[in-house]
C-alpha cells in the first residue's frame, strides 16, 4: 500500500509522515525531497530560475513515477502538490493508494511558517502577520476542495503526533 499524506505548507506532512513510515515499517518519501534530489538543485532556486510552472510539471512527473513504482510507501506530497493537474484524481484512481488530508487551522499555520518562511518560497516574501493570515486564507480557500477529496481527513490543531498517530491507525485499520 502506499499512504499519500497531503495538506498546506506546515501542516505536518514531512514530519508526520517519516514516524508514519517508520511505524510500519514503509519506505519513506518526501516529494519535495525526491524533486531536490532528482534534479539537483533546491525547490527555492527551481522556483526562482525556472519559474513556478516548471516545478508544477516537475511535481507531476515524480508522483506519477513513485506511484507507479512502488509499494509500502509513505508518501509526503508538496502543499501545492493535490491542486494542480489532475494530480488528486491520479492518486484517488491508483490502485493500492490511501490519501491521508492533514488539516490545520490559519492560526495553527501561522505559527508554524512564521518559523520556517526561508524554506517555502511561496510565503518567504509576506512580511507582517495580517498579510501571511490574508495569504493563508485565500489559498485555503482554493485549496481545500483538493484537499477534501481525500479518503482520510484528520485535523491535527493541538495534537501531538502520537495522538494523530492513534487517530489515523484506528481509521485505517
Ligand atoms: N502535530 C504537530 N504539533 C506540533 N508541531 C508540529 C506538528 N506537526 C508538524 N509540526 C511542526 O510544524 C513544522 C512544519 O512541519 P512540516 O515541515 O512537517 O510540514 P509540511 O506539511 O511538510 O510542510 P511543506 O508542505 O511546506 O513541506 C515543523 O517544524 C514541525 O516540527
Ligand atoms: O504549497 C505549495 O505550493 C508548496 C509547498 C511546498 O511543499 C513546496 O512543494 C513548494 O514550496 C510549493
Ligand atoms: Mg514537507
Amino acid at each position: 500500500m502506499i499512504l499519500v499524506l497531503i495538506g498546506y505548507m506546515a501542516s505536518g506532512k514531512s514530519t508526520f509522515g517519516r514516524i508514519l513510515a517508520e511505524k510500519l515499517h514503509y519506505e519513506f518519501i518526501d516529494l519535495d525531497d525526491y524533486i531536490e534530489k532528482n534534479e539537483k538543485s533546491t525547490i527555492s532556486d527551481i522556483f526562482k530560475i525556472k519559474g513556478e510552472i516548471h516545478f508544477r510539471k516537475l511535481e507531476t512527473q515524480y508522483l506519477k513515477e513513485l506511484l507507479e513504482s512502488k509499494k509500502d510507501l509513505v508518501l509526503s506530497l508538496g502543499g501545492g502538490t493535490p491542486c494542480y493537474s489532475s494530480n488528486m484524481n491520479l492518486i484517488l484512481e491508483s490502485n493500492d493508494v490511501k490519501s491521508i488530508y492533514l488539516k490545520a487551522s490559519i492560526p495553527t499555520l501561522m505559527a508554524r511558517l512564521k518559523n520556517e518562511k526561508g524554506k517555502r518560497p511561496l510565503v518567504a516574501h509576506i512580511e507582517t502577520d495580517d498579510m501571511l493570515a490574508e495569504f493563508i486564507g485565500k489559498h485555503l480557500f482554493e485549496r481545500s476542495p483538493f484537499y477534501s477529496m481525500a479518503n482520510v481527513t484528520i485535523t491535527t490543531d493541538n495534537k501531538s503526533l502520537k495522538a494523530i498517530m492513534e487517530e489515523l491507525v484506528l481509521e485505517l485499520f
